[in-house]
């Protein structure tokens, strides 16, 4: 059992601990309040201790992990101050805000032998298991593109002044809450990218960071992937892949606070059609568990570091492609 002091209880925050409660793998006991708190009821609820500082956790022996759901501009110096006293530490998404802050915290966690997890829980649903396989076992022929869209109105009605809702915590209309969600399936899927365009709008939403964004990349393997994203409609998460063989549609209607089945449909070239139906999985939790089956020892960290940094290249390529109109191209 590996067991974690969580900072942050904010919405995400609270989320994990509700998921992580039964656990058999990852048992959360203290919470550092930095801002907001007192969280005793929660505190009380799920047996965490409360009323210490972030030192006091990286000194505890112990506590094994720490989980960060803190805004985004905190995740490099809270992942490297964990690495730095010994404790694996899963951050959730965007890892970083750039590449060079994503290089140091993995250069930080590898020096220190601790894991590094990161909260890409859309990976650990079925029906996108089944679609990886699908394509990395060439079951749809030569992948020509693939497209996706994720939305949430969660930020409407939080005001202009959240930090959510900032251009520097979250850029390129919130491409760091949804649409990073969706570059992590497309280099999941199909490896880096070597060149990005992106395009932001502002639609409805106070501010300066716009509400709506559209990436096109073009992938080293071949396909080219686009995915659109907002912070402003209700939510919906579609996914489709085309390849010369057959065509794949994924469709979900997971919410972190409900629960909806996804589906998965293929259409061959032949023109057979089938439907297959996942039941609701907790990819929260799958995630946090995989992060502590590595941590104790059981086995690797699914989502390899590479492909972390591979995410945030293409996030601050969207942001800058969003702000001078041009193509990036990534090296490397
Ligand atoms: N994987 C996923 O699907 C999701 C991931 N996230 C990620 O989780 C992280 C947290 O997001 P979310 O829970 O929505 O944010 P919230 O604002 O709801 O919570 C953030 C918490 O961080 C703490 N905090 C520390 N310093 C600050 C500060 N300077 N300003 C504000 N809060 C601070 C506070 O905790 P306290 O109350 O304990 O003081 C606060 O409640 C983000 O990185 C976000 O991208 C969010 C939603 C879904
Ligand atoms: O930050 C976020 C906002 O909500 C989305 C889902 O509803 C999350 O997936 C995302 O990570």
């Amino acid at each position: 059992m590996l067991r974690a002091a969580i900072l942050g209880l904010g919405w995400w925050g609270k989320t994990i601990v509700g998921r992580m409660k039964d656990s058999q793998k990852l048992r959360i006991v203290r919470a550092v309040e930095l801002s907001t708190g007192p969280h005793a009821e929660l505190a009380a609820e799920n047996g965490i201790a409360l009323g210490c500082s972030y030192d006091d956790v990286l000194a505890d022996p112990e506590i094994d992990a720490i989980i960060l759901t803190t805004p985004n501009s905190l995740h490099r110096a809270q992942v490297e101050a964990a690495a730095r006293a010994g404790k694996h530490v899963f951050c959730e998404k965007p890892l970083a805000l750039t590449l060079e802050d994503a290089e140091a915290m993995i250069a930080a966690c590898r020096e220190a032998g601790v894991i590094l997890g990161v909260g890409h829980e859309r990976r650990f649903e079925l029906a996108m298991i089944e679609l990886r396989w699908m394509v990395a076992n060439d079951e749809l022929g030569t992948i020509m593109h693939a497209e996706a869209a994720f939305s949430h109105d969660k930020l409407v009605n939080v005001p202009a002044t959240d930090w959510r809702r900032s251009a520097v915590e979250s850029p390129a209309a919130g491409m760091t809450a949804m649409g990073i969600h969706l570059t992590d399936a497309f280099v999941n899927l199909f490896g880096p990218a070597e060149s990005v365009y992106a395009a932001t709008a502002h639609r409805v939403l106070d501010g300066e960071n716009g509400d709506v964004v559209s990436v096109i990349c073009r992938h080293k393997s071949g396909p080219l992937t686009y995915l659109n994203a907002t912070l402003a409609t209700p939510l919906y998460l579609h996914f489709a892949v085309f390849g010369t063989r057959a065509w794949v549609e994924f469709r979900n209607e997971t919410h972190p606070d409900t629960v909806g089945n996804s589906s998965l449909t293929v259409r061959f070239q032949d023109g057979c059609t089938a439907t297959w139906t996942f039941d609701w999985t907790d990819t929260v939790k799958a995630n946090l568990e995989a992060f502590a089956e590595a941590a104790t020892g059981g086995r690797p960290y699914p989502i390899p570091d590479e492909e972390k940094l591979q995410t945030i290249a293409i996030l601050e390529a969207v942001v800058r492609s969003a702000m001078t109109g041009n193509a990036v191209k990534l090296d490397g």
